[in-house]
């Protein structure tokens, strides 16, 4: 194993995103739809936390409320021990589906949001640094290229380009990689894990996979199915940095720490199953009729 790298956030480094009790719901009344129930999570500064559930658990929506995009309904949602101000580029979200604008080719998708935070920047100095980023992302040759005429992971790279020159401090991924072939998803995998290690920024990204969670992140944190999902028994990721898949697939800690968290996943499903089911088959308390009299 090669040397630990690693210089993230100790135990005392500062707490960027928190969340405390934090219920989500969607809808009014008895009709609302509870997605979080008085979750609780911590994020510190550097950190690199992977949450992982099943679809539909709620995992967009604890992004989105990470993000300021959504107040919980009850509960607090904090950015640097504060309340969560509205979303800001100090934020930087990379959606599941891309979100670029179609009109504008790879340098003016990056240019646009480049163009309004750096107004510092002389025209010159603005056009290399969005180049460093296409760079970065190994966009180099596609700079006039339109959404329609890229592939999908070269979509997924654009907008990780866009959200990476913004410079959030912290940047939140929302399955950037799930609509990804396995070959496509190692490279992208292998580019965050460079860009973050160069760079580190507090990441929290979402996946439904273990083995890129393992890979990827220092700690990974399991959201229960839903609804009412909370935040599971958390898994920390002691794997030397950097981290190389090849070597990983031989390595006791990696083999290890995946099949617990696997392991943990069938389980939160396996209960979730019964719940529904004790639910469905709970017969009203009826007291017997005496239908003889
Ligand atoms: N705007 C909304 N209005 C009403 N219900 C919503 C809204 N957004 C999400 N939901 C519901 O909240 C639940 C969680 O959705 P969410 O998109 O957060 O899950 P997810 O874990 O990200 O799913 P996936 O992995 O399939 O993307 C789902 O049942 C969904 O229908």
């Amino acid at each position: 194993m090669i040397a630990n790298t690693k210089m993230t956030s100790g135990e005392d480094a500062p707490v960027m995103l928190e969340l405390k009790d934090a219920t989500v719901a969607f809808g009014m009344g008895s009709d609302a739809y509870v997605v979080l129930d008085q979750a609780n999570l911590q994020v510190k500064e550097n950190e690199f936390v992977a949450v992982i559930g099943y679809s539909g658990s709620g995992k967009s929506t604890l992004i989105s409320t990470l993000a300021g995009l959504i107040t919980p309904v009850s509960g607090a949602v904090q950015y640097r021990g504060k309340p969560m101000p509205p979303p800001g580029p100090d934020r930087g979200i990379v959606f599941q589906n891309y979100s670029l604008l179609p009109w504008l080719t790879v340098v003016g998708n990056i240019d646009l949001a480049v163009k309004r935070l750096r107004r510092d920047l002389t025209r010159s100095a603005r056009r290399d640094y969005v180049q460093k980023y296409i760079d970065m992302v190994n966009l180099t040759g596609s700079e006039k290229k339109y959404p329609s005429e890229l592939s999908g992971g070269m979509r997924q790279r654009l907008s990780l380009a866009r959200t990476l020159s913004m410079q959030p401090e912290v940047l939140l991924l929302d399955e950037p990689l799930s609509a990804l072939d396995a070959l496509t998803r190692s490279v992208l995998q292998d580019e965050i894990i460079r860009l973050w290690e160069e760079d580190r920024r507090t990441v929290v990204m979402v996946t439904n996979d273990v083995d890129e969670a393992v890979l990827m992140a220092d700690r990974i944190v399991p959201l229960t199915p839903g609804p009412g999902a909370k935040l599971g028994r958390e898994f920390e990721v002691t794997l030397s940095r950097p981290r190389d898949r090849t070597t990983l697939n031989f390595d006791p800690e990696f083999k290890h720490l995946r099949n617990e968290a696997t392991r943990y996943m069938l389980q939160l499903s396996a209960d979730s199953k019964t719940r529904r089911e004790t639910r469905r088959f709970t017969l009203p308390d009826l007291e017997p009729a005496n239908l003889s009299g």
